[in-house]
Order: structure tokens, then sequence, then C-alpha cells
């Protein structure tokens, strides 16, 4: 049984279908990366998911059990999200909100556990201050932290690692990876190919609302698909930090 599954889902946004018969997976002890240019649907496949894309056609399972029967709070219990968006509205300390995460634990617990989640993630300095007083990367820090301490077994990840610096990205990456290989299932977009070939078992790539591959790294980003799906002459170079893609835009017409 899948953690998450979208079964041949369409949506629309706006009037606008974004999503086309898609049908992804997410299993207990995998990371996979969705890929695809701006636009394509990547957020809209995460959300959809989540049940916070309402769907148009097809299912959208969550641990077995069709989504839309299924209560707010038990949704909660079986899948935590961070959203690409990464706007906080009240000034509260960067603990009391990973905190929030757990809403069913007493306050002190609650808190206690933020505090270890936090620190985990090299972001115990930053356990009292106000979010609303970082900068955007530290804020990024918070939010995965909430993200992760949230109880749901699938973490649906939208961008984690955008706006962090190139050390804080592998961090960031390295331990989401620990979190699959202790049995949780992540799945996150991911602009940088190179990043997502290094670290996912599975690449998704999307192109206008549908999956157009979804395989092992070197399959899913083979040089067809980097030029029919993101207008890219791409190879893959190995090296001792694992392969890397050295790229350059397809010239207009070829
Ligand atoms: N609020 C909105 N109103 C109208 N159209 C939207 C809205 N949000 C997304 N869309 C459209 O839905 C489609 C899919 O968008 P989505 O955000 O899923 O793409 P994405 O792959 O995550 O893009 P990006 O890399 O830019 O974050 C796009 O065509 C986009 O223009």
């Amino acid at each position: 049984m899948s953690l998450a599954e979208l079964s041949n889902a369409r949506a629309r946004i706006g009037g606008r279908e974004v999503l086309s018969g898609v049908d992804v997976r997410l299993e207990a002890g995998e990371l996979v990366a969705v890929v695809g240019r701006n636009g394509a649907g990547k957020t809209s496949v995460l959300r959809a998911m989540l049940g916070l894309l309402p769907l148009t056609g097809g299912v959208a399972w969550l641990a077995g059990d069709d989504l839309a029967r299924l209560p707010e709070r038990e949704r909660l219990a079986r899948a935590a999200y961070l959203p690409q968006e990464r706007r906080i509205a009240w000034n509260m300390a960067a603990v009391d909100i990973v905190a929030l995460a757990m809403p069913l634990l007493p306050d002190a617990e609650a808190k206690d556990r933020a505090a270890r989640v936090l620190d985990d993630l090299e972001g115990g300095h930053l356990a009292d201050r106000g979010v609303a007083d970082m900068s955007g990367g530290e804020r990024a820090r918070v939010l995965l932290a909430r993200a992760l301490n949230a109880p749901g077994q699938a973490l649906l990840l939208d961008e984690p690692v955008a706006g962090l610096d190139p050390d804080a990205q592998l961090f960031v990456l390295d331990r989401l990876r620990r979190e699959a290989d202790r049995g949780r299932g992540v799945m996150l977009s991911l602009h940088d190919l190179t990043l997502a070939a290094r670290v996912a078992d599975r690449i998704v790539v999307m192109a206008d609302g549908r999956v157009v591959a979804d395989a092992r790294p070197a399959t899913a980003l083979a040089p067809e698909i980097l030029r029919d799906a993101f207008g890219l002459n791409g190879v893959w170079i190995q090296t001792e930090a694992g392969p890397t893609l050295a790229m350059g835009r397809r010239s207009q017409g070829a």
C-alpha cells in the first residue's frame, strides 16, 4: 500500500486543467523528486495528494483510503506538508511554530520535541527568535522542522531547499534522505536536476500537467527528456560528488 497516491487525477485552476490524468505514488522508504519547468504542475501534484487541490477526476489515496472521505484530522495524521509559500502571519518564536505540528501533545512535551527537531536541523540557535525577524533561509529551516515534526508518514515538500545556501541545501537533502531511510516516504519538488539525480530514488518529470517520466534518475532525466520537457541540451558527467548535469539551452528551432 502506498503512503500517498494519485490515480488518473485531473484538476482545474481558474477554468484551466492543471492536472491531466496524473498517476503518481509515494511508498514508504523512498525519496521521490518531482521536477519540471515553471508551471508544469509540481505544486498542483503535491497539493492534490494532500486534498488541498480538489480533483475533477480520478482518485487521491492516502495510506490506502480515498482522501476525499478522510476527515481533516486523519489527513494530518498521515501526511505532512511544507508549502512553497514561506510567509508566517504571526511573529511567534520558532520553537512554538515547530510545536504547532503536534497539537495533540501537552504543551511542554510538544515544545521539548520541537526544540529537539530544531537542534537536529542545526537550527537550535533560532529556537527563541521570532520568525518574522529571520532571514528567508532561516525561516525555511523552521518551517521544514515543523513539517518533520508532524506525525505523517508521508512528507510532501514544495521546494524545500529554495533559498538555502549550497551547504544548507546538501544538509537538508541528506536529512530528508535519512528520513526516508528510516521508513517515511518523502516527495519533494526541486528545480536543481543535479541535486535531484543525486538524492532521489525516483524522479517524476512533469510537463503541462502530465507525468512524462517516472523512473530512476538516469532514465527519467535522459537527454531526450531534458530536451522535450525542459528545452535543454544536457549530458550527465560522473564526478566524485555524483552525477552532474552539464547543460545549455536549446537554440530556437533546434
Ligand atoms: N492561483 C492560481 N491561479 C491560476 N492559475 C494557477 C494558480 N496557481 C497555479 N496556476 C496554474 O497552474 C499550473 C500549474 O502550476 P503549479 O504551481 O502546479 O506549477 P509548478 O510546476 O509548481 O510551477 P513553479 O515551478 O513555477 O512553482 C500553471 O499553469 C499555473 O499557471
